[in-house]
């Protein structure tokens, strides 16, 4: 499709061309319909066939100088408005505060003792939290299936639409559950001892277990020891057998199971660990666990390369043939970052997980990662999470440090698909706090970059394997430039797979989008992504009926208004139509 498209007008029922196969560029012809000021109703329509591999683009206005659209097509009065399901708390935001002001920025939370009462779960969905993430790492199978059951309910019974991620431990090194204790703090000067043994009669004071047999083989007297990337230090001063004795060199808050990384000469010591399997035995198990329970995200920790992206995602097709839990890689290690660009390919999502990821680069090479993250995600339309220490201060305080509003305006202004709280929501003292600063301040930077017009155009390669994908991401790119351009309220999208609503999100457009979807497991995943809202709906391959009954079914609930300017576009009628909602 190198050479320009040829454009033809007609009304969308008159298959004869008003203005026949001129080459009119889309914004001349789409300004002249802005200009009317009735209902209008544009569309254009590409079509493709094999025998003429040059798509023909047929525009049709059957608004201009007439109200066509209530003439032809009266639409009718549908009182029976729960066919249509969206999420109970963006209906309310909707209907309060119009569509210009609903979030793009989606917001996760981790499920921890904090948060896991159902009242907790519900203030959270209330608060804005789109997906509930539980991770592997702490508490027992039992406890996250009651976490999983309650989210369930909620959406069942109040209307909420939560995903569910699991996030797999990973095979790196962590210490042990510190004998049941909350956290541990460790002094300057303090000897502690790191050890492999399992003690039977409860820990010894100072003492820490280790998850990893080759931990004392492998360090050495010198090494650095790292918690969680540095919160606390610890220097290897002997080893006794299975014991490591370490002096503590930087005090801190030891937290169980938290992640341990060495260092030797400055570098990260990676050859052990390298050994170590991205998805441990327990994993599996733990996978096998979430796809029984039918959670819509997995997240694999320590993700090294893309073959074990394609090996679990195979597992999970053979496993679960009809579901569709997307699988997210989380960047957190040197070979992630080293392997970024297939990885992201292989997956279908990534989070950038800064607080591992800290531990093995040094912090300051942290945010340029994170940026060149976000880009190549958007760039191969994978949605992406900044996740980790975004407000960390609200673990223990009421309010965020300015440092860290500014951490999470900078990555909305990345246009970032998500925010992820994780110890804020999980163990913190104001999880619903922490969600409102989320919200407020990605609501704030979202508005200020509308407004001023901000956002820098990025480049987005052509990404489709086939010519039919090929229009659909046209489709897509033109629809939400024109969005832009006549400013219209809302784009409406009928995609069955998601498929179409993703390359509407990719292009970040000034308005939102309706997604509508067939299924509530699509719909679920569609929670992850930028400026996205979406609905389940039966809907048929006739537009012209699919978007009438739309119409109805939102106005009866309050959510849109006579004389909004949407653009629809769907994955059955390869076509844009722009129109007043009547
Ligand atoms: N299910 C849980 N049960 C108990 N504590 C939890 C649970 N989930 C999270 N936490 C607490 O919240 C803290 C932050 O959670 P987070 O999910 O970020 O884990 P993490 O240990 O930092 O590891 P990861 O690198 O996997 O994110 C944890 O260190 C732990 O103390
Ligand atoms: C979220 C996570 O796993 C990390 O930041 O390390
Ligand atoms: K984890
Ligand atoms: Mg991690």
């Amino acid at each position: 499709m190198a050479q320009a498209l040829n454009l033809s007008i007609s009304t969308s029922h008159s298959p004869k061309p008003l203005i026949s196969r001129r080459s009119t560029p889309f914004a001349t012809a789409i300004s002249r319909f802005s200009l009317n000021k009735n209902p209008i109703k544009t569309s254009l329509f590409i079509r493709a066939s094999a025998s003429d591999p040059n798509p023909s683009i047929l525009t049709s206005d059957n608004g201009v100088g007439s109200s066509a659209v209530q003439e032809r097509a009266p639409f009718p009065l549908v009182s029976d408005s729960s066919s249509i399901e969206v999420d109970a708390v963006t209906e309310a935001e909707l209907k309060e505060n119009g569509f210009r002001s609903t979030r793009r920025t989606k917001l996760i939370c981790t499920i921890g003792p904090a948060t896991c009462k159902p009242e907790q779960l519900e203030a959270l969905a209330v608060g804005g939290m789109n997906v509930a993430r539980i991770n592997m790492c702490h508490g027992t199978r039992e406890w996250h299936r009651e976490v999983i059951q309650r989210v369930r309910r909620l959406n069942e019974e109040k209307g909420y639409a939560v995903a569910i991620m699991m996030d797999t431990e990973g095979s790196e090194i962590h210490m042990g559950d510190l004998g049941g204790a909350s956290s541990a703090k460790a002094e300057d000067g303090e000897i502690w001892t790191f050890s492999v043994r399992a003690f039977d009669s409860g820990l010894p004071e100072r003492t820490i277990n280790v998850n990893y047999d080759g931990f004392a083989e492998d360090v050495k007297v010198g090494d650095e020891l790292l918690v969680d990337g540095g919160m606390v230090r610890f220097e290897v001063i002997e080893k006794i057998g299975p014991d490591v004795k370490c002096r503590c060199t930087d005090p801190g808050l030891l937290l169980p199971r938290a992640n341990l990384t060495f260092w030797r000469d400055g570098s990260l010591v990676r050859e052990r660990n390298a050994m170590l399997p991205t998805i441990s035995s327990k994993d599996w198990l733990d996978i096998d666990f979430g796809i029984a329970e039918g959670v819509d995200f997995l997240a694999i920790s320590f993700v090294k390369s893309a073959e074990v992206i394609k090996h679990l995602k195979s597992y999970i097709q053979a496993r679960a043939r009809d579901s569709d839990i997307s699988v997210i890689a989380k960047i957190e290690s040197i070979d992630s970052l080293r392997n970024l660009e297939e990885i992201i390919q292989a997956s279908d999502g990534a989070m950038v997980a800064r607080g591992d990821l800290g531990a093995q680069i040094p912090l300051e090479q942290v945010p340029s990662e994170q940026q060149k993250i976000v880009q190549v995600c958007r760039q191969l339309n994978k949605p992406v999470i900044v996740a980790s220490q975004l407000l960390e201060s609200m673990i223990e305080y009421p309010t965020p440090t300015r440092a860290e509003v500014a951490d999470v305006s900078e990555a909305v202004r990345q246009r970032a698909d998500a925010l992820m709280l994780s110890g804020e929501s999980a163990m913190g003292q104001f999880p619903e706090k922490a969600l409102t600063v989320l919200r407020s301040v990605s609501l704030r930077i979202e508005k200020w970059w509308r407004e001023e017009k901000l956002h820098e155009a990025m480049e987005l390669p052509g990404i489709a394997s086939s010519f039919a994908d090929r229009i659909s991401e046209e489709i897509c790119n033109s629809a939400a430039k024109m969005a832009n351009n006549l400013e219209v309220d809302a784009i409406f999208v009928y995609t069955k797979t998601g498929h179409m609503a993703s390359l509407l999100s990719r292009c970040r457009p000034d308005c939102p989008i309706f997604a509508f979807t067939t299924t509530t497991s699509v719909r679920r995943r569609l929670n992850l992504q930028w400026g996205l809202i979406p609905f389940r709906l039966s809907f048929s391959d006739d537009m012209e009926s699919n978007l009438n009954k739309t119409f109805s079914l939102l106005k009866a609930r309050g959510m849109i208004k006579s004389g909004d300017l949407v653009i629809s576009v769907s994955d059955m009628l390869q076509s844009i139509q722009v129109m007043n909602v009547p």
